[in-house]
C-alpha cells in the first residue's frame, strides 16, 4: 500500500512539473527565461570542480598576442553559440566581424571534451584608488582532467585557427619608404588594392603559368627549404621595356599570393644600416620590390674598369641626378643591397620574394642576378598575339574581330607594348569597332614610320659608308651615280614596303607559334 502511495506521489510530482515548465514556456517572457536558463547552467557549472585560464589584452603594456587569437577564433565560433553579439567591419576591412559581450559565456567542443569561454570587462584601481583604463580579458573554463591537452593540443588549436581566419580576413597593405624622414617610420603604407590579376596580365600563355606555378610552388614548400637549409624566401628580377606588365605583373603577383607589398625606393634609403632597418621591419608573406634598379644605385660591376672605387663611382651617380648634393646623398652601396638580398639579415621573417624590375639588364652586376638572389629571370617585352588578344578582352570586351587578322599580322612587324595598346582601347569607351579600327590605323602609321626611319639609316649608312671609301680606290662609285640609280632599295615605294613586311609578319606569326617560349629562365 504504502509503495503504491510512493508511486501516485511521483506521478502528480512529475505532473506537476510538466505543467509548471509549459506554463513557463507558454507565458514567461522569453528574456527572463533566457535569464533564468542562464542562471541555472551556471549554478550546476559551478558545482562542478573546474580550471580557469584567463587571457588578458595587454601584458605590461604590450599587446598580447594570445588575446588577439582568442578574439580571431571566437569570433568564428560565436555566431552559433553566444546569446548577445557585437557585430563590426574595421575601416577598409572587407568582412563583418562578430565578437562576444561582456560576461557572455561560450560553448566550445574539442576532440571530445567541452570548454567554456567567456568575456569580461574591469575597471581596475590603481594603488590611489584612481580607476584606470578598462581591463580586457578572456576566460577560459574547463574540467581540471582535460588541463594537459588544453595545454598541449587546444590551444595551438586556437592559435592556428586565428593565424588562419586572421590572415584571410586581413587587409594587405602597400608600404612604402618613400615618405618616411625618420628612423621611427621606416615604412608608411596605404590598403592594397591594385586590380591586376593574372587573368587581366596580357602576357604569354605559356610565361602565366610557369610564373603562377612557380609562385605555388614557392608557398607550398615550407618543409623543403627548412629541410636544405635555405631562407623561405625566392628572388625575381623582370627585365623589358617600359610598358611591358613589369608594375602590372608585381600587383598581380602579391594579389595571387595575397600578400603585402613593400615598394622599397633605394634612392631614399639613406645608409646600408637603414637598408637592413627597413629589411626586418618587413613582415613575412610580403612581397619586397625594389622597381628600376638600374637607375637607383650603381649596381653595376664591382670591380671597376676604370680604376674607381665603388664610393667614388656613386657619388659621381648621385651628382648626375637632379637636385643631388653631397649633403642628403644615400650611401647605400652594392654589397648593402646583395646583403639585403641574402645577407643573415635577409633570414629573419619567413615567406618573402624579392622583385627587382630593370629596363636595361646588362647594367645590373652579375653578383646580383646570380641564383639565390635573383632565381628567376623573366622577360617582358613587346605585345605578342595572345596578349593582344587579353587586352582586346579586358578593353573591348570581345574575343573575335573582323580586323582581328590584319592586326595579327601587322603585330609582330610594330614595337608596341601591353601599354601602346591599352592607350588606344582605352580612348574607346568599349566601342570594339572604333577600338580595332583606331588600332589598326596606329599600328599602319607605326609600321610606315620604322620602314621611313630604316629607309633614312640605309641612306645615311650608305652615304658614311661612301665617304669612308678610300678616294683613288677604282672601285669607288661616285656618289651621285646612286643617288640616281632609279631601281635603288631605298626608291622602292613604301606601300610595296609594308606589303613586304606583311609577307615577313606571316612568316614570323608561323615561326613565332612554333617556337618554344625563352621568356622565363631558371639562374
Ligand atoms: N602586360 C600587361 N597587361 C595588362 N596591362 C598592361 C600590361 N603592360 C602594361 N599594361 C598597361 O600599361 C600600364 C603601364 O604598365 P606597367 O606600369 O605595368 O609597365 P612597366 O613595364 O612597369 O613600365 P615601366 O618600366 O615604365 O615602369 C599599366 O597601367 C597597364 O594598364
Amino acid at each position: 500500500m504504502e509503495l503504491l502511495l510512493d508511486w501516485k506521489s511521483i506521478g502528480s510530482v512529475l505532473a506537476t512539473f510538466m505543467f509548471v515548465r509549459t506554463a513557463i514556456l507558454e507565458f514567461l517572457p522569453p528574456e527572463i527565461y533566457q535569464v533564468l536558463k542562464r542562471l541555472f547552467s551556471r549554478i550546476f557549472s559551478s558545482l562542478q570542480p573546474s580550471v580557469s585560464i584567463i587571457v588578458e589584452e595587454f601584458d605590461k603594456s604590450v599587446t598580447n598576442e594570445v588575446y588577439e587569437a582568442v578574439q580571431f577564433y571566437l569570433s568564428s565560433q560565436c555566431f552559433s553559440s553566444a546569446q548577445v553579439l557585437k557585430l563590426s567591419r574595421p575601416k577598409n576591412s572587407k568582412n563583418l566581424t562578430f565578437t562576444m559581450d561582456a560576461n557572455q559565456m561560450l560553448h566550445d567542443t574539442f576532440d571530445g571534451f567541452k570548454v567554456n569561454w567567456s568575456f569580461h570587462t574591469v575597471e581596475k584601481k590603481s594603488s590611489s584608488g584612481i580607476l584606470g583604463y578598462p581591463t580586457r580579458f578572456y576566460q577560459l573554463s574547463f574540467h581540471p582532467k582535460y588541463k594537459e591537452k588544453i595545454h598541449s593540443a587546444y590551444i595551438p588549436h586556437v592559435m592556428e585557427v586565428a593565424k588562419i581566419i586572421e590572415f584571410k580576413n586581413r587587409e594587405r597593405k602597400l608600404y612604402t619608404n618613400r615618405s618616411s624622414q625618420d628612423d621611427y617610420m621606416l615604412w608608411t603604407f596605404v590598403p592594397f588594392s591594385h586590380p591586376s590579376t593574372f587573368d587581366t596580365l596580357a602576357m604569354d600563355p605559356v610565361l602565366k603559368q610557369e610564373i603562377k606555378e612557380d609562385l605555388i610552388k614557392f608557398k607550398n614548400r615550407k618543409e623543403f627549404y627548412t629541410r636544405v637549409g635555405r631562407t623561405w624566401k625566392r628572388g625575381y628580377l623582370l627585365y623589358g621595356p617600359p610598358g611591358t606588365g613589369k608594375t602590372s605583373l608585381i600587383a598581380a603577383i602579391a594579389n595571387f599570393l595575397e600578400f603585402d607589398i613593400y615598394d622599397l625606393e633605394l634612392t631614399a634609403v639613406m645608409s646600408n644600416s637603414q637598408l637592413r632597418k627597413l629589411l626586418i621591419s618587413t613582415s613575412s608573406k610580403s612581397v619586397i620590390v625594389v622597381e628600376d634598379v638600374d637607375c637607383s644605385l650603381d649596381l653595376s660591376d664591382r670591380k671597376k674598369k676604370d680604376g674607381k672605387g665603388e664610393v667614388e663611382a656613386k657619388e659621381e651617380l648621385e651628382k648626375s641626378r637632379p637636385g643631388g648634393n653631397s649633403n642628403n646623398r644615400s650611401t647605400v652601396s652594392l654589397s648593402g643591397v646583395l646583403n639585403f638580398v641574402d645577407g643573415l639579415w635577409s633570414s629573419c621573417g619567413g615567406e618573402r620574394l624579392m622583385i627587382f624590375t630593370t629596363n636595361q639588364k646588362e647594367k645590373l652586376d652579375p653578383a646580383l642576378l646570380r641564383p639565390g638572389r635573383m632565381d628567376k629571370h623573366i622577360n617582358l617585352s613587346y605585345c605578342e598575339i595572345a596578349a593582344f588578344k587579353t587586352l582586346m578582352k579586358n578593353y573591348l570586351n570581345v574575343e573575335k574581330h573582323d580586323l582581328m587578322k590584319v592586326a595579327e599580322e601587322m603585330l609582330p612587324l610594330v614595337k608596341m607594348t601591353p601599354a601602346d595598346i591599352a592607350e588606344v582601347f582605352m580612348g574607346c569607351d568599349d566601342a570594339a569597332d572604333v577600338g580595332m579600327k583606331n588600332m589598326v590605323d596606329k599600328m599602319r602609321k607605326r609600321l610606315c614610320c620604322t620602314i621611313e626611319e630604316d629607309t633614312s639609316i640605309a641612306e645615311l649608312q650608305m652615304k658614311n659608308m661612301e665617304k669612308e671609301e678610300d678616294p683613288f680606290s677604282e672601285n669607288r662609285k661616285p656618289v651621285e651615280e646612286k643617288e640616281e640609280n632609279p631601281v635603288a632599295e631605298e626608291q622602292t615605294p613604301i606601300a610595296e614596303k609594308v606589303e613586304a613586311e606583311f609577307a615577313k609578319g606571316r612568316e614570323s606569326n608561323r615561326v613565332g607559334s612554333e617556337s618554344n617560349n625563352k621568356n622565363m629562365t631558371d639562374d
